[in-house]
């Protein structure tokens, strides 16, 4: 699997060279994010979570967050297009949604947020973001090559440890939906029928026409969890994840390890964040969280009720 990702760059989260020793962190001893082209090293030079995140043990005691959010709705959603691979922006409602969105989990620790390399995913990421009570300042790792990464460049801890990294990637991406991209759903299934249409929407293993099968997405997106998410959240990071209704769905299937009939059932809305507990190589559902002062969501684990109460005493 990990093959899938050489042709990905190198991607560094550098402090730069100027920065006293001292604060040459980002909660601890390393600045530097190395890519999904190494992902033993992105292991090692992870990104410790910040003082607030709740989660200081070692790693086989450590609880981590994992937030799985669908992009708000989109100009196609809205129009009811296949969109695929497609890159649409949000609609002003999918805006409020992602807004919304922010709001239920603004006291959720986030240490690093993952997205697919589509604009919609990334719009969700960041608006939710303005929502969030930590006020960290998520940050796109750009790593297309040298260039940019130099160019991107952070020479402040002090501003690094104020910053989230925001990782693109598109293996996260939606599935390609082939032929069907740009196709109206409803004109679609009629002239296919509907059971064509639902088959090529929800089956496990049916490509739509010259797309993707959620077995084939689900190749690239659980592999890409595994390789470089899972050793994130393995070390105590919390992290979010903004991504795609499939891409997401063949994601859900290996964390609940649903079966791939069960997966032909699942409906994801857009702009409805999910939470899991991820603790001793276990995934615990925890449901979508109401509101920022819904108790049940902070009473989950010890560590989500400290962080909430470090939260709450943070100057406004
Ligand atoms: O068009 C798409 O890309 C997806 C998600 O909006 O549609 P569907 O629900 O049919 O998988």
């Amino acid at each position: 699997m990990a093959s899938t990702f050489l042709s990905q760059p190198v991607a560094r989260y550098s402090s730069g060279i100027d920065v006293p020793a001292s604060s040459r962190n980002f909660g601890s001893s390393s600045l530097r994010f190395l890519s999904p082209r190494f992902p033993t090293i992105a292991t090692r030079s992870v990104l410790h979570p910040s003082p607030l995140s709740g989660s200081h043990h070692s790693s086989s005691e450590s609880e981590s967050s994992l937030i799985l959010i669908r992009h708000g709705e989109s100009l196609w959603n809205e129009k009811n297009l296949f969109t695929g691979c497609c890159d649409v922006p949000l609609t002003k409602r999918g805006v409020e949604e992602a807004i919304e969105a922010g709001k239920r989990i603004s006291y959720i620790p986030i240490d690093m947020i993952f997205t697919s390399a589509l604009i919609r995913a990334q719009m969700t990421a960041m608006l939710a973001m303005t929502q969030h009570r930590q006020k960290k300042v998520p940050i796109i790792i750009h790593n297309e090559n040298e260039q940019a990464t130099t160019w991107t460049r952070v020479y402040s801890g002090k501003t690094m440890k104020q910053s989230i990294p925001v990782i693109t990637s598109w293996q996260l991406n939606e599935r390609m939906y082939g032929e069907l991209q740009g196709l109206n759903k409803q004109e679609t299934a009629e002239r296919y029928g509907k059971e064509k249409v639902y088959e090529w929407r929800r089956s496990y293993d049916i490509p739509p026409p010259k797309g993707e099968s959620l077995e084939m997405c689900s190749q690239r997106a659980v592999a890409y969890f595994k390789d470089f998410i899972e050793p994130q959240l393995q070390s105590g990071k919390h992290v979010m994840l903004a991504a795609h209704g499939n891409s997401l769905r063949s994601i859900i299937m290996y964390l609940e390890k649903l079966t791939s009939q069960e997966v032909t059932d699942l409906e994801l809305s857009t702009g409805i964040p999910l939470l899991y507990i991820y603790k001793e190589g276990k995934f615990m559902s925890r449901g979508s969280p109401v509101g920022p002062s819904e108790a049940d969501v902070y009473a989950y684990t010890q560590n989500l009720a400290v962080y909430r109460q470090q939260l709450d005493e943070m100057p406004h």
